[in-house]
């Protein structure tokens, strides 16, 4: 009985950072999906918490800090979508009140931080924390999945794989394109090869006219695997034509591919066109629905289930290895510790 009305209450949500994509998860549980309200935002920049409570959320309200809106006693779950560095303070924060937390991607800066999370989740005793990694719910790179598991192109052997953007803003750095950028495939491509990784290496080609001085773009990333799979990704964040995400894995008897998103193909004037995406909140639409729709639905039950702290621990492992290796132009071991026993 009690269970039963539980799962008819709606989740109320807090949501701290109210910028492209904190926005844009506030519509989603307020538009697309079900069994969720806001009832919470705040911002570093106050305008913008306040332009996020609209007639839409008549419930929410503004707060000028996000630990409020994490204490706050009407919030069941909290959502983090502020900047990047500023992640740890506020998923610490949530477990210290043994609230659910929804992280945007990355989930923290450095090893250390991502650490103290672990520790903190564990010492909770049972998973408080989803991370944003929002690829392995799309349809294609699951696709992509379940063939290389079902053995379609056989021993996975290499995968080669592009990130672009069209452009970046001023404030986006060289590491970024690691912890930012790179981050997604430091997560979808071990999940795809079920493998872990032990090196990395950051060559940087030809610069782009189209960056900055404190900007290194394009940039290559090679890893490698503990089976000796090679990968390469390209990370392009100014390419200027679209927003464009590729990944081939090449095996020992055939190819998988992610298919390019499906668009109406114009024939006219002698040519024949497809338009690209310019925009992340476009090309990845239907995977966001489905993982916010399954942090609320785990709530709801008292389980989640989607990609975890050590998920967002072990990208940083790897993703603090790629930013060393742009310093040192080096091959930077990875060594990813044992995983514990809860994350199993
Ligand atoms: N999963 C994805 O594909 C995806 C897509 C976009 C962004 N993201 C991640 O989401 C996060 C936000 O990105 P964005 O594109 O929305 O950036 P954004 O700059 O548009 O918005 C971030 C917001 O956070 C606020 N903010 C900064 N520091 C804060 C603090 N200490 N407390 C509260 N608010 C603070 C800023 O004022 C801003 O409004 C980043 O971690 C980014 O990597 C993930
Ligand atoms: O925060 C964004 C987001 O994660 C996008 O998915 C990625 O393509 C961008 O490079 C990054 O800056």
């Amino acid at each position: 009985m009690n269970t039963t009305n539980q799962h008819d209450k709606k989740l109320r949500i807090g949501v701290i950072g109210t910028g492209a994509i904190g926005v844009d998860h506030i519509r989603r549980c307020t538009h697309t999906l079900s069994g969720a309200e806001i009832v919470a935002v705040s911002d570093v920049n106050i305008d913008n918490a306040k332009k996020a409570v609209t007639p839409h959320n008549p419930n929410a309200k503004a707060y000028e800090s996000g630990h409020d809106v994490i204490n706050a006693e009407n919030v069941d779950a909290v959502m983090v979508t502020s900047w990047g560095p500023t992640h740890a303070e506020y998923v610490l924060s949530a477990i210290k009140a043994g609230k659910f937390v929804f992280c945007e991607k990355p989930l923290a800066t450095t090893i250390e931080d991502c650490d103290k999370i672990i520790q903190a989740e564990q010492a909770h005793g049972s998973r408080l924390v989803q991370v944003g990694f929002m690829r392995p719910y799309d349809k294609d790179y699951r696709a992509l999945r379940k063939m290389i598991v079902d053995g379609a192109i056989g021993t996975p052997l290499m995968v080669h794989a592009a990130h672009r953007n069209q452009n970046v803003g001023e404030n986006y750095v060289t590491s970024m394109a690691i912890f930012d950028t790179l981050i997604h495939e430091l997560d979808v491509l071990r999940w795809l090869l079920d493998d872990d990784y032990i090196s990395a290496q950051v060559i940087f080609p030809r610069q782009t006219s189209h960056t900055h001085a404190k900007l290194r773009d394009p940039q290559i990333v090679l890893l490698e695997t503990k089976s000796g799979v090679r990968i390469d990704v390209e990370v392009f964040v100014n390419c200027q034509y679209g927003y464009d995400i590729q990944c081939s894995v090449v095996g020992e008897k055939g190819i998988v591919s992610l298919p390019d998103p499906a668009a109406v193909a114009l024939r006219s004037d002698a040519k024949l066109c497809t338009p690209i995406l310019t925009d992340w909140k476009e090309r990845f639409i239907d995977a966001y629905d489905i993982e916010i729709q399954e942090f609320i639905d785990g709530c709801k039950t008292g389980k989640i289930k989607g990609p975890s702290s050590w998920n967002g621990y072990v990208a940083a492992v790897a993703a603090e290895a790629c930013v060393k290796a742009q310093e040192t132009q080096a091959i930077e071991a990875i060594s990813i510790p044992e995983r514990p026993a809860m994350y199993k």
